[in-house]
């Protein structure tokens, strides 16, 4: 045992590493940052008879997410922690996800979509981002809360692009529109996921039956959720009767789908729409807002970098399109961003230094030997932490902790190092990785060239801004900014 006790990680009699992870909770990810570069990557805690694997090996990681995939699965804990998207692509495993993930990919793969999401990103920035900005760069002292806009942002983005529906949460006009009931709902399911995580699993499923504390919650949240879902579904089968559905939004191609008619495999029935449409709002919303949010954090932080992607993105104006003629709040189309060298690394290194799902869980399902020599079990946990493995100094080296988007570039031909992109984890790789990673891509595009291209974004002074214990790296207090017009490209 380690009778330090201001040492990184404590081992106690009995209750293991328990005290540890306590004293540690409110800045768990940081924390893993210190085991890794202290300790080691690959930790097995103790506490009672229960045992917890955390690694950030890259190696172990591969193997789990690659090579040895199917030994690997989500795991009851997992499983159970998520029961409110049952039958959705989160929580199925083997061919049951197999026959999911085949109809997910047809879906995000196809042309149709894949030009909606660019066209929704742009008609927002258009119709509801600058207004916003605009009317905060003209009012003297007004103070934005960043991350809130692009909650905003997000959930108005992913809504139109899932059910064809925009909530419009972003509007200038109503104010209480900013709590809109589903946001406020899916809010508080995911605050409930998170105290799962750190609840012993008894004590939370015991307060389920008796419903109270933060179950009461959960059930009154998953009522809201569930009649949305129930509107929006009813919305979209009376279209398709009537035959007038006018884009291709997720829930109008599931709906339309041969393939979910004909494959056994996949549950019928609007349980399974439910659940697959509040997994994608999920994984769609919290991830992308916490991305920009971080994003425009460090850009207030690295002028120079801020400096470069403007350069890029006039030259682009100039070049292709416009000839120098400055004009009022102009968006860039995502084909014209596509191409940008210096926009990708810098998102890329945003997503570095603070990948949106910062901890990742799997099961074991047969007994294995991880490649750095660690021995698994059935019925064991891994935790996986995506935030220590963009941080550890022998992968990233000395300035890992340095936002520089040069290290995603090749300095011989300046085009993006296909050896560092190998090595960004944050959408996980393998079979099981992320499906809205192109969307993703677009989005954060087409809004940070055009914030950047127009605006300029200056952090209120004296706050602190630190990531939230959560599912999603939110911030503790959010970002306020300042917001400041760019004219003639100043
Ligand atoms: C910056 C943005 C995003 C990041 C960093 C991100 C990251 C991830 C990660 C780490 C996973 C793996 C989770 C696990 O295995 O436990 C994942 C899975 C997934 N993501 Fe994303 N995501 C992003 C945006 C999106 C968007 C916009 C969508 C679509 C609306 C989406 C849909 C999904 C889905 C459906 C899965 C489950 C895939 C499966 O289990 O086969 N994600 N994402």
């Amino acid at each position: 045992y380690n009778k330090n006790k201001d040492a990184t990680l404590v081992r106690w009699p009995v209750v293991g590493e328990l005290p540890s992870i306590f004293k540690n909770a409110h800045r768990v990810h940081d924390w893993c940052v210190e085991l890794a570069n202290e300790v080691g990557c690959t930790i097995v805690t103790k506490a009672f008879f229960f045992r917890i694997i955390y690694t950030c090996d890259a190696r172990n990681v591969e193997y789990i997410y690659k090579t040895n995939f199917p030994n690997f699965p989500k795991g009851k804990h997992y499983n159970d922690a998520f029961d409110v998207v049952a039958e959705g692509i989160f929580n199925t495993e083997s061919e049951h996800w197999h026959a999911q993930r085949k109809l997910a990919n047809l879906t995000f793969m196809s042309k149709e979509f894949r030009s909606l999401s660019a066209k929704v990103a742009q008609q927002l920035v258009q119709d509801s981002l600058f207004p916003l900005l605009d009317s905060n760069a003209v009012e003297e002292g007004s103070i934005l809360d960043f991350e809130d806009v692009f909650a905003r942002f997000t959930f108005d983005s992913v809504s139109t692009v899932l059910f064809g529906t925009n909530p419009r949460t972003l509007s200038l006009t109503s104010s209480s529109n900013h709590h809109h009931p589903l946001a406020k709902a899916l809010d508080n399911v995911t605050e409930v996921i998170f105290y799962r995580h750190v609840m012993p699993a008894t004590w939370w499923k015991i307060c389920r039956i008796l419903m109270i504390g933060k179950e009461k919650e959960m059930i009154e949240s998953l009522k809201v959720v569930d009649n949305h879902m129930t509107n929006y579904i009813a919305t979209k089968r009376e279209e398709i009767l009537k035959g007038i559905v006018q884009q291709h939004d997720v829930l109008g191609l599931y709906m339309t789908s041969k393939e979910l008619q004909e494959n056994e495999l996949i549950p019928k029935g609007d349980k399974f729409l439910k659940d697959t449409a509040m997994s994608f709002l999920f994984a769609g919303r919290d991830s992308t807002a916490a991305t920009l949010a971080w994003f425009f954090w460090l850009m207030t932080k690295n002028p120079k970098a801020e400096a470069k992607i403007l350069e890029e993105l006039k030259l682009l104006y100039n070049a292709k399109l416009r000839n120098n003629k400055v004009e009022h709040n102009y968006v860039f189309s995502y084909d014209t961003l596509k191409g940008l060298v210096y926009l990708h690394a810098a998102i890329c290194e945003a997503l570095r230094m603070y990948p949106p799902l910062p901890v990742n869980h799997r099961g074991v399902d047969k007994y294995d030997i991880l490649p750095d020599g660690t021995r698994v079990k059935p019925g064991m946990m891994i935790l996986i932490s995506l935030y220590a493995m963009g941080r550890i100094e022998g992968v990233w080296g000395k300035d890992c902790l340095e936002y520089k988007p040069e290290r995603w570039i090749d300095g011989e031909n300046g085009k993006l190092s296909t050896i560092q992109l190998s090595k960004l984890f944050s959408f996980n790789i393998g079979p099981r990785n992320c499906i809205g990673r192109e969307m993703a891509f677009t989005q954060l595009k087409v809004i940070i060239a055009a914030v950047i291209f127009n605006f300029h974004v200056e952090a209120v002074e004296g706050q602190v801004v630190l990531p939230k214990p959560s599912v999603a790296l939110h911030m503790q207090n959010g970002f306020k900014v300042r917001i400041k017009k760019r004219l003639n490209f100043n």
